[in-house]
């Protein structure tokens, strides 16, 4: 590999942890450079004297607990918010970005984890918004295309330039957001945990394309919570903890260990939960469920699932092979076409959602902006949400506001939530602390059942952790758990049956205890024909997909 002309793949060895010092490449000009960035919000010092530089050509990795300052940081980097102190160096020169336009225009490209694109238009008339390639007055469709797959081809990008956003899937997106960038000439590209919606075989796609683009001289800056990442694609580190940055090292000369001890002050090691107890009575019993998609399209197909008291279930799949279709129709968010739901007892096919809460459903959406939680509402009411209806906040049907409170001040502490109080809006929460407010409302109330999905997604590795013993705490307490991830270690290491999903359908049930990721990454892909039974923890044969 190319040693970029910043020279920090072949720099000596520093003493460790390695303070960050401005202008650390000696008379060499640094990319970036970032230097005493102070940011204060209400209540909060989100950034805190901040220095950073990072060379050009460098895949520079910014880690941190949820709350830590990743985001807040390079929000300011591009121009959304203003530090309140502080410099930022591009290539030298001090600069002053008063909206991500100036930014974009000084060579810098962000990609949100939201994607900000139009989904009626194609991919090439994205790429290439506002900056459109005219003749004759009119857009030159074909020169448009041209462009687009020309930087496309350069870095590997695969794409359609004609296809209609709406119709493409996540990976693809992403492409399409980093082509935006590229198109607008961004030297410096900024990525906000750009593998949290990826499948692991896109993410491997997105390391290599982002290899190419550091070895073309471009600079790379990604948040991420996950170190096997940082570990494989970054060259450099830089950790902040409570708004300051802590460390920044070179990957290479650390490890996976170090770095987690710089982000949470100790050693986090996830393991698995076996269980203790076999497992008792069903608690989510589904036969024939199926459903269409908004196309028409067949989303589920005949799936049939039991999950039993003291059991977690783990669906593993593919992003976008039904699982999250799964969820939604077992929670009452999406109609069923046909089949069959049995929460604790109670059919429910045909009944909504407050009915199945009653009938004993917890529920972790994927969604936690749309469907998890009310942006615009404070704490307590988030932690409330769902349970206004009956419970032990609701006295004679009237909703007893000081337990609400005494409730969310209980769960932000065993939470962790970085939050100012209980009566603060949790729209302005870090993408994990929001996180963090669903799952400790979703598992407060100790209902029979709990769909838990993705429920460490943005979530730092300490609270991980903390989130997976919560949920097999809960299992051990006698409820069951339908866990659907992303995370293959996550469903090896908490589940005891893992049902593989591919085009709608249960393809394989697999036991957890002598599954590994191999054999379930090949019924992921549609490959092998499924087990036709294994023995469950309680002794039984169940009998699955064929
Ligand atoms: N617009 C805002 N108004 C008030 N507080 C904010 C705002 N944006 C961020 N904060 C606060 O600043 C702190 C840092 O948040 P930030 O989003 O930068 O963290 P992060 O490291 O990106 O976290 P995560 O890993 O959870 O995404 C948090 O306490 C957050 O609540």
């Amino acid at each position: 590999m190319d040693e970029g002309p910043g020279g920090l793949r072949g720099s000596p060895p520093g003493p460790f942890p390695v303070r960050i010092a401005a202008h650390e490449e000696g008379d060499r000009v640094a990319e970036l450079e970032l230097r005493g960035i102070t940011k204060r919000f209400p209540g909060v010092l989100a950034n805190d004297q901040i220095d950073i530089s990072v060379a050009k050509g460098e895949i520079h990795a910014l880690m941190g607990e949820n709350g830590a300052g990743k985001s807040t940081l390079m929000s300011i980097l591009y121009g959304l918010y203003q530090p309140d102190a502080g410099e930022i160096w591009l290539r030298g020169e001090r600069r002053r970005f008063s909206s991500p336009i100036e930014a974009i225009d000084a060579g810098l490209g962000m990609v949100f984890q939201a994607f900000k694109l139009f989904p009626s238009l194609t991919v090439a008339e994205n790429v290439i918004y506002r900056e459109e390639v005219t003749r004759r007055g009119l857009l030159d469709h074909r020169e448009a295309n041209r462009r687009v797959t020309e930087i496309a081809d350069r870095y590997g990008l695969a794409v359609d330039p004609t296809a209609r956003v709406e119709r493409v899937p996540v990976g693809v997106l992403q492409r399409v957001e980093i082509l935006k960038a590229l198109y607008r000439d961004a030297q410096v590209l900024i990525l906000d945990e750009p593998t949290a919606v990826l499948t692991p075989q896109e993410a491997e796609r997105l390391f290599t394309i982002l290899r190419a683009l550091a070895d073309d001289g471009r600079t790379i800056i990604f948040i991420t919570h996950k170190l096997k990442e940082v570990m494989a694609i970054s060259d450099r580190v830089t950790i902040l903890r409570d708004g300051r940055a802590v460390a920044s090292l070179t990957t290479r000369e650390t490890t996976a260990a170090e770095i987690t001890r710089h982000m949470t002050g100790r050693d986090v090691e996830l393991r698995a939960w076996p269980v203790t107890r076999p497992a008792g009575a069903p608690v989510l019993t589904c036969e024939g469920l199926s459903a269409t998609g908004d196309d028409g399209r067949v989303v589920l197909d005949s799936v049939d699932l039991t999950v039993r008291a003291g059991e977690i279930v783990g669906i593993a799949g593919v992003a976008g092979n039904g699982q999250t279709e799964l969820a939604e129709v077992i929670a009452g968010l999406r109609t069923a076409a046909g089949g069959v739901v049995t929460i604790a007892g109670t059919e429910v096919s045909r009944a909504g959602v407050a009915a199945r809460r009653k009938a004993g459903l917890a529920y972790i959406p994927e969604d936690r902006h749309g469907v998890g939680t009310a942006p615009t509402a404070d704490a307590t009411d988030n932690l409330s949400l769902g349970h206004h209806r009956s419970g032990p906040l609701v006295r004679r049907g009237v909703l007893q506001r000081g337990q609400m409170v005494e409730r969310a001040r209980e769960l932000i502490a065993r939470f962790q939530i970085k939050i100012a109080g209980p009566g603060t809006m949790v729209g302005t929460l870090s993408g994990g602390n929001l996180q963090k407010i669903v799952v400790a409302r979703e598992m407060a109330y100790h209902a029979p059942l709990l769909i838990a999905e993705q429920p460490t997604r943005g979530v730092d590795i300490g609270a991980i952790e903390f989130v997976h013993q919560q949920i097999a705490q809960y299992r051990d307490g006698g409820g069951a758990v339908l866990l659907i991830s992303a995370e293959l270690s996550e469903i090896l290491n908490l589940a005891q049956r893992i049902l593989v999903m591919f085009e709608g359908r249960v393809v394989a049930e697999l036991d957890a205890a002598t599954a590994t990721e191999s054999e379930l990454g090949l019924f992921m892909a549609g490959g092998g024909t499924g087990i036709s039974a294994v023995t469950t923890v309680d002794g039984t044969e169940s009998e699955h997909a064929r």
